[in-house]
């Protein structure tokens, strides 16, 4: 069996001293987990020399959909690679919904982070009145379109996962049931390959990681807001074993 894929994302919290002060405490312990903390951009370099002798990677929350030029503002994937990044979180809905990123977006985002070889989170997610209309599953399958049209051109289901997050689970405290989470990464296992990877985000806690983790269709988790607590996402790590 594969091993399961943690990824925390500090989202625009810490600082440099907050970021020593959990890196400190993770980064000498071992997991049997495939272990990411993708930190805001100004600590990336900070994270990946703290984590040099570690086995955890450090990922990035954006990045941009050109290549390097004149887009002021902008990361380009060659960078973050050229930092020592491992891997990316795209499309998450917090960027969908307040920097209007759209499937497009994400999909050139993707290609580019493939280009230079770089693991892409690419997060999905429906909204609550979408779920209460029972239009979940159209809404995830249409943001799956662009995915599917990459790898039919040739992207690597190897080289990205999915992070299933539905919207009105992130940070509210009311994760998923375990039916509804594994319903849906089944759907999306459907619509991508049995063997594709799909983590599940939204009010992942100690408490909860486990009967999560163990749910077969789960390949791991993307944890915000508990993986800012050095102990909670050592909790939750050692959850997916
Ligand atoms: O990227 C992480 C997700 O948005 C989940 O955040 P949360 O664990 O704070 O609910």
């Amino acid at each position: 069996m594969a091993r399961k894929h943690v990824v925390g994302n500090w989202k625009m919290n810490g600082s440099a001293a907050a970021i020593d002060e959990v890196l400190d405490a993770l980064q000498n312990q071992s997991f049997d987990a495939s272990v990411s903390v993708c930190v805001p951009y100004p600590y990336l370099g900070q994270a990946v020399a703290k984590l040099k002798k570690s086995a955890i990677r450090v990922g990035a929350q954006n990045v941009s959909e050109y290549g390097d030029g004149a887009y002021t503002g902008e990361v380009s994937a060659r960078m973050l690679k050229d930092i020592g990044c491992a891997e990316v979180i795209i499309g998450h809905s917090e960027r969908r919904r307040y920097f209007a990123e759209s499937d497009a977006a994400v999909a050139a985002k993707l290609a580019r982070l493939l280009e230079v070889g770089l693991f892409a989170v690419v997060c999905v997610g429906e909204t609550l009145a979408e779920r209460d209309g029972g239009r979940a599953e159209a809404a995830i399958e249409s943001q799956l379109a662009p995915l599917r049209a990459l790898m039919a051109r040739g992207a690597s289901p190897e080289r990205f996962c999915v992070a299933y997050e539905p919207i009105w689970a992130i940070g509210t405290g009311r994760a998923a049931s375990l039916d509804q989470i594994a319903s849906m990464h089944e759907l999306i296992k459907r619509h991508l390959g049995a063997s594709f990877s799909v983590l599940y985000g939204g009010s992942v806690k100690a408490g909860n990681a486990s009967a999560i983790l163990t749910l077969p269709a789960v390949d791991g988790v993307l944890v915000g807001g508990a993986s800012l607590d050095a102990q909670e996402f050592a909790d939750i790590c050692r959850a997916a074993a």
